[in-house]
């Protein structure tokens, strides 16, 4: 098949694990006679450097003539100063608009070779397996108006939904709760919120159409507790931006870094494929970043754009294979006694991670 991706690797480590997962793509296709074409383009602090702006029109003429984004990361300390709207993560912010999809998905699944990484008690980590579906467009992200008055020292932002924008994420969500265990929590802020209310509202409207589907609703702050003392208890989390951006870096401690956690964007014009994690100045360029979460993000690409599944399935069955035997980036070394394992950079995870995938391909194929 064919497929036409553009990589923005943006800042930071984005560069650095884009790679990796760019160079497993390349197999699988090269392996499996596909056609894949990268083309690349500037974003975030790289692209106001040289270009002036956070996203470039050319980036985004290109990323809407793909059949896929794959983003590294956005941001640097260098930027900290400037206005939300012209940081880096603003390009971010603008590209999601753009390519118009606001099912965010983010899978929290907990390698149960990493239990020993999470700082909770492993039997608590062992087989938990979320699908965060959080909404990415709406909230107080893009709500208007928003704005900073420095002279009355007074500042708004806007948390806005409608009921056509909860209704058309929740369907996704429940669709996915169809296919895995049939269970949906939706979190939102109803004891306060009217903009929750409406979200908790339109949730049980939707649910009608889904009677298969187990539906409960969670207080986001009591959820931020339930995550950490039994993750194995959910299945699909529905949630809206700002909270889901909040509970998917908190599911980080579930599966033992953030460097895990892949994402994929779907819904829009054009599928945008992003890690969870953001550009890690603390690490970037030292060949410390781990590569999993921007590789696995590439199989989400394989599923759900090029819906390649047994090579999706294949590249995590390289991953787990590689942490079964002991390979680690410094970030899935804590809490663990370094004896036994084999301290990793960013590269030579990756490399173990295509080393084994070519194995596991070709086995595959003399089974076909
Ligand atoms: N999608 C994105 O582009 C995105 C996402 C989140 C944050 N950001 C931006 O990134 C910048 C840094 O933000 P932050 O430090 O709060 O969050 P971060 O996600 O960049 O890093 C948080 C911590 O996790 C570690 N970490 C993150 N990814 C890792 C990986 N792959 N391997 C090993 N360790 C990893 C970092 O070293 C750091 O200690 C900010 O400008 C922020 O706005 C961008
Ligand atoms: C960089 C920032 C705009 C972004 C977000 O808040 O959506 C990031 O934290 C993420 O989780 O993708
Ligand atoms: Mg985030």
């Amino acid at each position: 098949m064919k497929l036409k991706i553009l990589v923005v690797a943006g800042d930071g480590i984005g560069p650095e694990v884009t790679n990796e997962a760019v160079a497993v793509l390349q197999d699988v296709a090269a392996l499996g006679g596909h056609e894949f074409t990268f083309t690349e383009r500037r974003i975030g602090g790289v692209a106001i450097v040289q270009d002036g702006t956070p996203l470039p029109a050319d980036t985004l003429n290109e990323a809407l003539a793909s059949d896929a984004v794959l983003l590294g990361a956005v941001g640097g300390n260098e930027f900290n100063s400037l206005p939300p709207d012209k940081r880096p993560e603003a390009g971010l912010l603008q590209l999601r608009a753009a390519l118009g999809g606001f099912a965010n998905l983010r899978p929290a699944f907990a390698f149960k070779e990493l239990a020993v990484n999470s700082p909770l008690r492993p039997e608590i980590v062992d087989g938990a397996d979320i699908m965060f579906v959080r909404e990415l467009l709406g909230g107080l992200y893009f709500g208007q108006p928003r704005a900073w008055d420095r002279d009355k020292g007074e500042s708004w932002n806007t948390m806005r939904y409608t009921r056509d924008e909860v209704a058309r994420v929740a369907r996704i969500a429940f669709k996915l709760a169809q296919g895995r265990r049939k269970k949906l929590t939706s979190v939102d802020k109803a004891n306060v919120l009217e903009v929750s209310q409406l979200w908790r509202a339109t949730v049980n409207e939707v649910a009608a159409e889904f009677p298969d589907v187990t539906l409960e609703h969670q207080y986001v702050d009591a959820m931020a507790m339930h995550l950490m003392n039994q993750p194995r208890n959910y299945d699909v989390v529905l949630t809206e931006n700002l909270f889901g951006d909040i509970l998917s870096d908190e599911s980080a401690v579930i599966t033992g870094s953030l460097g895990m956690l892949p994402s994929a964007t779907i819904g829009g014009k054009v599928d945008l494929y992003e890690p969870v994690h953001g550009s890690a100045p603390d690490i970037a360029g030292k060949g410390l970043a781990n590569p999993l979460g921007a590789i696995l993000t590439g199989a989400m690409i394989l599923r759900l754009t090029a819906g390649l599944e047994a090579e999706a399935m294949a590249v995590r069955t390289a991953v787990r294979t590689v942490l079964e035997n002991g390979g680690r980036t410094a970030d899935l070394m804590r809490g663990t006694n370094p004896q036994g394992y084999n301290l990793l950079s960013t590269t030579a995870m990756g490399a173990q991670v295509r080393d084994t995938l070519k194995q596991i391909l070709a086995k595959r194929d003399t089974l076909v």
